[in-house]
C-alpha cells in the first residue's frame, strides 16, 4: 500500500533538498542538513540539526530518523536517541540529533546527507489493564537467561 505523507520546505530552506531516497528501493529517506553555516561536531559533543522542512503523515504512520552507516562507521557520527520517533501530529521542523563518539572533530555542511528516515505503519493499539497474565514458558525470564554470556 502506498501513503501519501505530506512535506513542507520551511521558509529560507529553498536551497536545501528534500528528504530523498538515494535508490530505487532503499529504505529510508535520506535528510539533509539545513545549517546555515559549517557545524563542527567536537568528539562527545551533541547537536540538534535542522532539516528546513515539516511533515504530516496519516495517523497510522510513525517516521523513524536513524543514523547512516557511512558516517557512523567513518566517523562515529550517528543519532544519539536512535531510532529518533517523529509522531503523525508532530507539525514542526523535523530535527535529527547527533552525537559524535569519533576521535576527531566532524564538519557538517549546509544541505549534507546527515541521517536517513524510515517510514512505518504503528499498529493501532489499546492497552488493556488486567490483574493477572497469561503464563509462557519463557516467564519472568529475560536479560540473559537462556545463555551464560
Ligand atoms: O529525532 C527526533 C525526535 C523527535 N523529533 C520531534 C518529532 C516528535 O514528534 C517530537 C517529540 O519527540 P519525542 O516524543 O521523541 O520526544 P519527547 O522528549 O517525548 O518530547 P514530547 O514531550 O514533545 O513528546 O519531536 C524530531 O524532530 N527528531
Ligand atoms: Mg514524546
Amino acid at each position: 500500500m502506498t501513503y501519501d505523507v505530506e512535506i513542507k520546505q520551511l521558509p529560507g530552506n529553498e536551497d536545501i533538498s528534500l528528504p530523498a531516497k538515494m535508490s530505487e528501493l532503499a529504505a529510508g529517506f535520506d535528510l539533509y542538513a539545513a545549517v546555515t553555516e559549517p557545524l563542527v561536531i567536537e568528539p562527545g559533543q551533541r547537536v540538534l540539526v535542522p532539516t528546513g522542512f515539516a511533515m504530516a503523515m496519516p495517523a497510522q504512520l510513525e517516521a523513524q530518523i536513524r543514523p547512516r552507516s557511512g558516517l557512523a562507521y567513518k566517523h562515529g557520527i550517528t543519532c544519539l536517541n536512535t531510532p529518533g520517533t517523529i509522531d503523525a501530529d508532530y507539525r514542526g521542523e523535523v530535527k535529527v540529533l547527533l552525537i559524535n563518539l569519533g576521535q576527531t572533530p566532524f564538519t557538517i555542511e549546509r544541505n549534507e546527507r546527515i541521517a536517513q528516515m524510515v517510514i512505518q505503519v504503528v499498529p493501532q493499539v489499546r492497552l488493556v489493564t488486567v490483574d493477572e497474565l497469561s503464563e509462557t514458558v519463557r516467564g519472568a525470564g529475560g536479560f540473559g537467561h537462556t545463555g551464560t554470556k
